[in-house]
């Protein structure tokens, strides 16, 4: 479905209207949550070429479907309409983008990354909980990290928009949630709370970046994708999907990485955390190298991270080793 075209005048991107533009306007498919049309507009202002947004609508966004929807299923409906040539360029939060993606299509680039932390909203910190506080996140790897912290935590089930996730906060039914910065950010909702440090909570991967998705064979959207990449997200989003693909995780994984590019050393670090469902047990190492070959340092994390036992840990096989005290 089209947004109506006076949505996309709006934006006032460069070349719109301009009768002598030979090539149509790049089609921009987002899903028509507030978060994703938001980021569908921030990267495609990025590209700074004439575009519309395409609203993809799934079953797995009415409401009680989206109860049982995985992620993947709602980037597989993008995916679909690439494939159907319905749209030019696929928007996603790269955190909800698997590690294969179907045949004949790749990620081109990625937009600069927002704050990649999660936050804890409601709450000044996780040692400021009372004993027994209740917090919300429906994300497995949120829900290891926080009782791997504080085993006392009652982490409840919570899923929906953010708008719905944080009016079940004002409700009462939580004393605090977690939710990640970057969409708080994209949104512009005021929110109380603070930032969880990543020697806490340990963001997902991708989290906090853009990432565009279009067909390999593609050029003009390749082109216009790349031109407009940011380098530092790209290298530090390679990494942390390197090392998810070799550890075979997926969004249902307590998983989580954070890489941080240093231009200046031309340096990229590699933070990686895997633990128990319950937070039992975990496995946390760091690497560092070159920025040049950020895969390479994605597969020596999760070499590390493997020999320590994190596919046993994150299985919830292994007796706690780290347990807290
Ligand atoms: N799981 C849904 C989702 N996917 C991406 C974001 C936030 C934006 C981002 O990480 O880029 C969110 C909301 C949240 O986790 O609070």
């Amino acid at each position: 479905m089209r947004e109506p075209p006076t949505a996309n005048r709006a934006t006032d991107s460069p070349g719109a209207g301009d009768r002598r533009a030979a090539k149509p306007r790049l089609r921009i498919g987002t899903r028509p949550s507030p978060l994703a049309r938001a980021q569908a507009r921030l990267a495609a202002e990025a590209l700074g070429c004439p575009y519309e947004l395409v609203v993809i609508r799934t079953t797995g966004d009415e409401p009680r479907a989206a109860v049982t929807a995985d992620k993947g299923r709602f980037v597989k409906e993008l995916e679909l309409a690439l494939l159907e040539r319905r749209i030019d360029v696929a928007v996603h939060s790269a955190k909800d983008v698997p590690s294969e993606l179907p045949r004949g299509l790749v990620l081109a680039a990625t937009a600069a990354r927002a704050d990649p932390r999660d936050v804890l909203v409601g709450a000044r910190s996780l040692a400021d909980l009372p004993a027994g506080a209740r917090i919300g996140t429906a994300s497995l790897r949120r829900r290891a990290q926080l009782l791997a912290a504080r085993p006392d935590l009652r982490v409840l089930a919570l899923r929906g928009n953010v708008d719905t996730r944080l009016s079940r906060l004002r409700d009462g039914r939580f004393d605090a949630i977690v939710l990640a910065a970057a969409g708080l950010e994209r949104l512009g909702i005021a929110w109380e709370g603070a930032p969880i440090p990543t020697s806490q909570v340990l963001p997902a991967p991708g989290q906090g970046t853009l990432v565009y998705e279009v067909r390999a064979d593609d050029e003009r959207a390749l082109a216009l994708c790349r031109a407009a990449c940011d380098r530092l997200a790209w290298t530090e989003l390679r990494a942390e999907r390197a090392l998810v693909a070799a550890l075979e995780a997926s969004c249902d994984t307590p998983l989580a990485a954070l890489a941080r590019c240093d231009p200046d050393r031309a340096a990229l670090s590699l933070e990686g955390w895997a633990g128990a469902p319950d937070g039992s047990a975990w496995v946390r190492d760091r690497v560092e190298g070159r920025d040049a070959e950020p895969e390479a340092l994605g597969r020596l994390l999760a070499e590390r991270l493997r020999s320590a036992g994190a596919i046993e840990v994150m299985r919830g096989e292994q007796p706690p080793e780290h347990a807290p005290a």
